[in-house]
Parts: structure tokens; sequence; C-alpha cells
């Protein structure tokens, strides 16, 4: 069974269903109780074949499939996606209900308090019982050592200081520590908790309870960090915990003034009746969501339980609230049916109970209201940043399957499910301000691209904005955090969706100036995912057309007058003033091209000017060009009519010319070779043999050839390379990045430690299916294995040379004092070896540069070079000349470790 499980797991990993890995589907698929496959799971966790990613539901990933995506994995659960991939420790504090509501402040005291230097400060946690304090102080711990505050080991120590009301001097005890015999009953010595927490933090609960003879031997321990034993008044013993202390009663009233002052933070916790009903939902939510979890069953309850729960006056606060949930679940236990617990009013405690009356109740005893549906009450103030969440977590997993029309097709989704959510709240969008704008700026959108809007999504999208303007703060706050993530998303988007990014743009821009907001990559993208549609824009993708003439609005007005005759969004537009020269157009048009990305056709409608000049200027290759003068309206409706169609280029044009006196002329792809590129500072040799490596792996029937260059001759004509003119020249393996601009390096160390494929990849876009990158990758990681590399590097004894070179470059770390990468180390072996082979065989006698500059400024390490590569030199009779030295410089001066 449990194999029959993993498999399961690992076959939804694969196919990036990771959602289905709920125990639900698991125990239906298999037929199998939800306790046993509990059971099974938590074994499989347990022998790390899978992790649990604790989104609600939670669900499980394999460990087969996270490793074949090179996805590191350090723990066994993640709270979230994002966590596992982008390896960012999530907040703890995010686990608080009310972080970043009522108890916001409250939390930044916290950090700042924590994490102040050098080793944080006092704080003290005032509040009514239940409010969460000792939970408070729990999270500040957890926090403080995902922020490396606490040294790794360092402990969250709780000393309830109520408890030993009675015995205050076994608390000094405890709490500093005793020697042997220093009471009855101390018949050994004791550490003491401080001792305990030391590195870490001390959380002195119901510190009112602390009798004063204790508070003032703190006093030393807070001021200087030492302290005595009790029984031993010589020695000192010294203790880095950092101090937390909790209390329920006003802290002026029961702590020594003296104890006060050492405490700079007092950080009162709000009960739960000043919280707002928002909040108080999202508390009985996330309680009754545990409770689901614990019991495996889903839990409704009953619309008097819930008004109960939201109204009633917990003395007790949060603490009492989850008492009372969870003895409510106890109660309702023997109430099971079909998997689901009902919580009715007998349910609830008889200390609740008892405050209310029969009767008192008028509502219909048969609503329930299941606790997954109140999660959608819970976040309503917040929607606008749970849809921006929905689409980076959309991003997030892209970036995995890396399919970009799977992006577009769930962030349509989003934007759908986010627009049926919010069309029928009637309350935000009661002001005919927002509907009145909206509607003018999607008519000049309709007027120009053809772009119908339907009443219903005017409405959400009225909402949209309004809850844009309404929580400008969080909305930038969450951008800042997640500026980079937005960024490339909309970097994609914009690649892959021109147009629509166009039109989004538009929309946007409009939105911008009309209702003064701040205009964010984040809604552009909301806008390209809701407009996109892939009947309507996805042919016109791959095509560009655009209408250039003279004047400062005829182009404009052309192209505007034409999308909104064929309804659709065909043509963009360059107007060019009078005296704009054919230069000047080029330039643009280039521009243009540039961001349009990848296209196939490109059409220019033009009014005069010189066609050749103009093509022979465009900067694109691998696309087709038609350009056709004296454009006029009815050449472009032409024009965009045949391109709707479908009609081929050389047809269309031919058919548009043939009614109209206008002439055309087409410029076939002109097709660049793909080429990459070898060449290596070790020598023509290597590059040689890097060569055949990678001819090895490309798959069979790829466009793609390899060539070399030497690399002295890539460094003098840098970008005036003719090969950059003959060929596109994907990338470069070598040994040391040329630093050439355009030119795109991979260095064979990051192919040997398996960095970067990811970046190689990207160079062969278009060039190479899934499926034979996937072979590619395969291939590359067997033969740039190390020790393949250096059978086919060198004819030398490759395993003793790699000893000999690996023992210099340790030596040489040394002599340095520096702690050099694996991806630097690899590099320089890849090298040396071969540098020495090449120096014995003396095939290549080379031209060495002048090194006098270098031989001046850097005597100490030529110096330990020359130390560390001694016996190297002794045992192949070679001498190391001090150009190979300088490259083993630019290595260690471009090591990341630095
Ligand atoms: N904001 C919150 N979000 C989630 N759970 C909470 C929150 N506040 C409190 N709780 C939960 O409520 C319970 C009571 O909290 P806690 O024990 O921290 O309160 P306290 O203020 O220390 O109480 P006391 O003064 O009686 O010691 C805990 O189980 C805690 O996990």
């Amino acid at each position: 069974m449990k194999n029959t499980i993993l498999n399961y797991i690992n076959k939804n990993s694969f196919e990036k269903k990771y959602s289905e890995n709920t125990i639900l589907n698991i125990s239906k698929s298999f037929q199998i109780p939800k306790n046993t496959c509990a059971i099974v799971l938590n074994k499989l966790l347990e022998e790390d074949k899978i992790i649990r990613i604790d989104e609600k539901p939670f669900y499980f990933i394999s460990l087969e499939y996270l490793k074949s995506e090179n996805i590191e994995v350090n723990k066994k659960t993640y709270l979230n996606f994002n966590e596992l991939v982008n390896h960012k420790d999530v907040d703890a504090f995010s686990k608080l209900v009310g972080y970043q509501y009522s108890l916001k402040s409250t939390v930044n005291k916290c950090k700042s308090t924590i994490s102040y230097p050098p080793n944080g400060l006092p704080m003290l946690l005032y509040g009514p019982t239940g409010t969460g304090k000792s939970y408070i102080a729990r999270l500040t711990y957890e926090w403080a050592l995902n922020e490396n505050l606490l040294s790794n080991k360092g402990k969250f120590v709780t000393v309830n200081c109520s408890e030993y009301a009675n015995n205050p001097e076994l608390l000094t005890a405890n709490l500093f520590g005793h020697v042997k015999g220093a009471f009855t009953g101390a018949d050994k010595d004791n550490e003491g908790l401080i001792s305990l927490a030391d590195g870490g933090i001390l959380f002195l609960d119901e510190v009112h309870d602390l009798k004063a003879e204790c508070q003032e031997k703190l006093f030393t321990y807070m001021d200087q960090g030492i302290y005595h034993r009790v029984g031993d008044n010589e020695k000192w013993y010294s203790s880095n915990a950092r101090i937390i202390f909790a209390t329920t009663e006003n802290p002026d009233n029961v702590l020594l003034k003296t104890l006060m002052r050492r405490i700079p933070m007092v950080i009162s916790i709000p009960s739960l009746n000043e919280r707002t009903s928002q909040e108080r939902l999202e508390l009985i939510y996330t309680i009754f969501y545990n409770e689901q979890l614990r019991l495996n069953s889903k839990i409704r309850l009953s619309s008097q339980v819930y008004s109960i729960l939201m109204t009633e006056q917990f003395k007790g606060n949060v603490g009492e609230l989850k008492g009372v949930i969870q003895s409510s679940c106890i109660n309702s236990l023997l109430d099971k049916k079909e998997d689901v617990i009902t919580i009715r009013l007998n349910s609830l405690p008889d200390s609740i109970l008892k405050n209310y009356q029969t009767g008192a109740f008028h509502t219909n005893n048969k609503e329930f209201i299941f606790v997954d549906d109140l999660k959608i009450h819970s976040n309503q103030s917040k929607e606008i940043i749970r849809l921006n969440e929905s689409i980076l977590n959309c991003f997030k997993e892209y970036k995995i399957h890396k399919d970009v029309s799977i992006l577009m097709e769930k962030g349509k989704k989003i934007i759908g499910d986010y627009f049926d959510a919010v069309i029928l709240k009637e309350s935000k969008i009661e002001q005919s301000y927002y509907l009145k704008g909206i509607d003018h700026i999607l008519n000049v959108v309709d007027d120009r691209y053809g772009f119908k809007v339907t009443n219903n999504e005017r409405r959400a999208i009225a909402y949209y904005i309004q809850e844009v303007i309404d929580e400008t703060n969080d909305y930038w706050n969450w951008y800042i955090k997640n500026e980079e993530e937005c960024e490339d998303l909309h970097e994609i988007l914009q690649n892959e969706y021109y147009r629509t990014t166009n039109i989004a743009f538009e929309i946007c821009k409009y939105l911008q100036s009309y209702f003064d907001i701040d205009l964010l990559s984040i809604m552009i993208d909301t806008f390209i995912f809701y407009i996109y549609n892939p009947s309507r824009i996805k042919k016109a993708e791959q095509k560009a057309c655009v209408i250039l003439s003279h004047g400062y609005s005829t182009a404009s007005s052309m192209a505007e007058a034409a999308n909104q005759l064929l309804q659709e969004y065909i043509f963009d537009s360059l107007d060019m003033p009078i005296n704009t020269d054919t230069q000047m157009i080029v330039d643009r048009l280039n521009a243009y091209l540039f961001r349009m990305g990848h296209i196939k056709d490109l059409y220019l409608l033009v009014d005069m000017g010189s066609l050749a000049e103009i093509y022979n200027g465009l900067k694109i290759d691998n696309v087709n060009v038609g350009i056709i003068d004296h454009v006029s309206t009815p050449i472009a409706l032409a024009i965009g009519n045949g391109i709707r169609q479908g009609i081929e280029m050389n047809e269309l044009l031919k058919r548009v010319s043939e009614a109209s006196s206008c002439t055309y002329h087409i410029m076939e792809r002109k097709i660049k070779k793909s080429i990459i590129l070898c060449s290596c500072a070790s020598g023509i040799e290597t590059s040689n043999r890097f060569k055949d490596i990678l001819e090895e792996s490309l798959p069979g029937g790829i466009n793609v050839e390899v060539k070399i260059q030497d690399y002295s001759f890539l460094l003098t004509h840098k970008d005036n390379n003719p090969l950059f003119k003959e060929y596109n020249v994907l990338f470069m393996i070598g040994t040391l990045n040329p630093d050439i601009e355009g030119l795109n390096y991979v260095g064979v160390e990051d192919l040997i430690t398996q960095a970067n494929y990811e970046g190689m990849n990207s160079y062969f876009y278009n060039l190479m299916s899934e499926e034979e990158l996937e072979t590619f990758n395969k291939n590359i990681l067997k033969n740039f294995s190390l020790s393949n590399l250096m059978n086919v590097l060198t004819i030398l004894n490759p395993t003793k040379l790699l000893e000999q070179v690996a023992n210099a470059i340790d030596q040489l770390q040394m002599y340095l004092r520096m702690h050099l990468s694996n991806r630097t180390c690899f590099g320089l072996y890849i090298h040396i070896c071969s540098m020495i082979e090449r120096l014995i065989i003396s095939k290549n006698q080379y031209e060495y540069e002048d090194c006098t500059d270098f031989e001046r400024e850097n005597e100490t390490f030529i110096g330990f070079t020359k130390k560390a590569m001694n016996s190297i030199e002794k045992f192949y009779h070679v001498e190391i000349p001090l150009a190979e030295i300088k490259y083993i410089y630019l290595y260690v001066k471009n090591d990341e470790n630095k």
C-alpha cells in the first residue's frame, strides 16, 4: 500500500498536479480510511520520500520529483508552496491571526525589540488572560531564530512565576541554579533556567508573581549578563538569554519601579473584544480548521453556534474561545455522519449555554455553515491582496513547469473567479463615480480595439479599482515585498503577449489618470489575464502591423479607425512629424520591434519613403517583412481583414496591391544559423574537446552547430567579431568569461556543478522542444561530470593530475587565507589541467601577453601561486608562465565567496 500511495503522489507530482495529493483524494482513490491513509503518509514523510505543504487543505509532493527539478529541500513541511520554491522562511508571525491588523504594531515592536543590537532588549507583554501573550512570545522566538538572531541551539525556556507563588526560593533556585547543599534536598548542582536559555529566550510568564527579592536578583543579570547560583555567592556565571516578561496585571502596580526601568518596551495586547469582527471570524476559522486537521473530518456549525461564537464576551479572550471551540468539537464527536461533524447549540459547554435562554434564537435551526466556507468570509477585507497572491502563486508554479499557456490559463481563471465573487458585492460600488469612470474608459478601449466588456465585468472592474484605492497602503506594501517577482512576471507576459499587454497598459494608463492611482505592474498583469482571449488575439500575436505615416496623428487615426472597424486590435501606429527623416523612422521602428518580442510576420504600411532604406535599417532576423506603400484606411482594412482570415503574407499583399495602386515588397526571413561557441582561455585544444562533448550531447536533428574560436581572438575583436555577424551565437562555453556585450556565457564549471541549466536552456528558445531539452540536459549532466571531462581533456593520468591540481588549489587557498567556492575550484581544475597538458606537449606555442603591470601589482599572489604549483612544475617538468598565473588570478578575483 505504501508504495502504491507513493507512486500516486509521484505521478501527480511529475504532472504538476500537486494539489491533488490530499488525504481526502488519496483515501478516495484507494478506498482506504483516512486514518490509515494519514498513517501511511506520515511514514513516507518520516522516510523522506515526500514533503508536506501545509496550505489549506494540505498536500504532499514527492521528493523524487523535487530532486529532478533541482528544488532544494531542507525540511519535511512547508507553510506554503512559495516557501518551498523560494526558500524564503515565511514570517513566523504570519500564523498569528491579526498580525496584519490589530496586532500589527505589537508584532513590529516585538521584532524591533528582540533584534535590537547587540543582544536585543527585554520586553514586557501586558494584556488580559488568553490574549495570546505566550503565543506571541513563542513566535518572537521562532522569528528571531529564522532571522539568525539567536544561536542555533538557543532554546525557548518558559517559567510560569505563578506556579511558584508560594515558594519564591524554589523559583530563585530554579531560575539561577544552585550548588549542591545550597538547601535541603539540593543533592547536586543545578545549572538553572537562565543558563538553559543561553543563546535563546527566557520567557517569564505571570511575572507579577515574581517576588521582589527575585526581581532584584534579576537586575544584575539584566545589567551585566552575570549572576550567582544559589548557595554560591563567590562564583559568577554568565548567560546570553534574551528576556520576555508577560503579565495580566497593570505592571506599574505590581512590578518594582527598578525592574520597570530596565524594561524599555512594554507592549499591550488588545482583548478579544477590542478586535474587529473580521479578525474574530478569522480566529474562529483558524481554530476550527486546526480541529478539522486533528479530527480528520469536515466540521460544520449551526448558525446559532456561529452567532454565539461571534458575539459572546469571552472573558478569557482567545484562549477561552479556543477552549469553547475545542470542547464543542469533543462534545459533537458522536454526531459525526459521512465524515462531517456537526456542532449544534447543545455541543457548546454549559458555561456558555447558561448565558442564553431557550428561545433567544430566531434563526433557522437548519442552517449550517461549513468551516471551510468561513475562510472566504474571514479574508474578505483584503481580497485584492489575495488576488495578487494567487497570481504570484501561479507564477511560482510557472517557474517550474515553464509553460506560459498554463500560466495564462490559470491567471485567467483566477481573475474570472475574483470577478465572479465580487460582482454581487453591491456595497463597494454604490458610488456611481467609479462606474462612470470605468464606463468611460472601457468605451474608449472598445472603440479602439473592439474590446467588448459586459456590464457585470464593468462592475467587477469598478470594485477592483475601489479596492486598489481603499487598500492603497497594503497594496503598496505587498508590492514592495514582492516587487522582483512581479516584475519578472510582467516581463514574461509582456514578451509573450505583447499586443495584449498594449491594451492592458492602455486601460491602466487611463485608470491611473482618471482615478489618480499608482500604476503597478501587477495591475497591468491582472488586466492582461482578464482581456486575453486566445481566439481573438493569439493569431495576431505572431504578427505585427504598423502604420507609418507623416503628420502628427495621421497614422494613429488610421490605425484607430481600422481597429475599430475590424473590431479587433491589429494595427499599431507610428506618427512621423513632417520633417522626420528615414533614419528616425527606422530608429523608432526598431525600438517598437524590440518591444514586440517574437514575431513571424511584420507588415509595414507606409505613406512614402524609401522602402529599401527602411528595410535595410531594421534590426531583426528571422522575420518576414512585407512593406506596402500609399497606405490609406481602406488598404489597412483590406490587410487587417486578410490577416483575420489567416491569408498568407505573399498572397495577401499581392491581392491588396492588385486592387489598388500601391506597390509592395517582401523580404523573406533571413535565417542566421544558430551556433554554440566554444572558446577556452585554456587553449584551442580544450575548446576542441568541449566542442566534441557538446556535439555528442545535442539531440539528433537539432539545427544548432558548435563552433570554436581562439580565446585571444575573441578578446581582441570583442563585439566586432565576424562570427557574430554571420551566426546567431546562442551562447559561449568556456573556462573564463570574456565579458563581451551581448554574448551569453556559460562556464564549464556551471555545467559540472549543474548550476544554471535553466539559464542555458532559455537560449534554446524555439530551437528545442521540452523533450529535446530534457535529453540535452541529461547528456550534459553525464558528459560534463568532472571525471568524464578529465578523461576527455587530458592524455595524462587524469586521476593523478586532478589530485595534484586539487592539492595545489588547496594550498593556494591556504596561503591566500581564502575559501573559494566549488564553482571556482572546478573552473580552476579544468583550466589548470588543460594548461599543464598544453605546456607539456607545447603544441600550442602561445603568444603570451605582456604581464609587466600584473607582475608589479600582484607580487604576493604570484609568489603564492608559484609556491602552490611548485610540486606540479617539478613533477611534469614545466614552468607555468606569468600569463597563466594571471588567468588563475582572474578566477580567484571573480570568486563569488569573496
Ligand atoms: N492571534 C492569535 N492567533 C491564533 N491563535 C491565538 C492568537 N492569540 C491567542 N491564540 C491562541 O489562544 C490560546 C491562548 O493564548 P496564550 O496562552 O498565548 O494567551 P496568554 O495571553 O498567554 O494567556 P495567559 O495570560 O492566561 O497566560 C493559545 O492556544 C494561542 O495559541
